[in-house]
């Protein structure tokens, strides 16, 4: 069966948030790390792929901007593989920097149940990382969360519903899409 395609079902969809209310959200959460991060060496910073890349690389500059120097490196651990419900964990790429003795900074698209962020943190703990923090450009708003997993830096929340662009997949569509939608309820 062909996929459902993204034209289909973005005129369909809510806007959530523009872009122009991402890209503050984004910019005041640089204001924020930069004054906890005052003083420290470079803090190991981990986008978590796909989703991630395109808050990551902005809060990147942002943070850049503000004088905070990052060490780059990545993961990419996924549960939805194109789809609109979350299933096992699975670990595609692991980063290859040492996180020992490290402050990590893991920048994600979303927390939602919380299921990936709370695997990838447990994981930088065993790997020995002295300090990690999350910073996500959304969270979801429901009662749903799994325990232990909280964000330290939230842009923006977003409804109860499957939501995406800014990074995040319509079936590995529309990430580039400069907004976030939610699906038609
Ligand atoms: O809080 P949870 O319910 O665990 O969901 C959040 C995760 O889901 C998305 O990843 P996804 O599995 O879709 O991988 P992708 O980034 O490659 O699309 C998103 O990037 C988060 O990492
Ligand atoms: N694209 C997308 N990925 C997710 N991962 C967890 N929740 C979501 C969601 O609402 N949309």
């Amino acid at each position: 069966m062909s996929p459902v395609q993204l034209g289909e079902v973005l005129p369909e969809a809510d806007l959530i948030h523009d872009r122009a209310t991402l890209e503050a959200a984004i910019t005041d959460m640089a204001d924020t790390i930069r004054a906890d991060y005052d003083g420290e060496t470079a803090p190991l910073f981990i986008t978590v792929m796909h989703g991630g890349m395109p808050f990551a690389a902005q809060l990147a500059f942002a943070l850049g901007e503000r004088g905070l120097d990052l060490e780059f490196d990545y993961l990419h651990a996924t549960r939805y593989r194109g789809n609109t419900s979350g299933a096992r964990l699975a670990w595609l790429h692991r980063p290859a920097t040492s996180m020992r003795g490290r402050r990590v900074l893991l920048a994600d698209d979303i927390l939602d149940e919380g299921h990936t962020l709370l695997a990838i943190r447990q994981w930088c703990e065993d790997q020995g990382a002295a300090d990690i923090r999350v910073a996500v450009l959304a969270v979801k708003i429901h009662d749903r969360r799994v325990e232990g997993i909280e964000a330290d830096y939230v842009g923006v929340e977003v409804p109860d519903r499957y939501v995406f662009g800014y990074g995040m997949d319509f079936q590995e569509q529309g990430r580039n899409l400069p907004a976030i939608y939610a699906l038609k309820a």
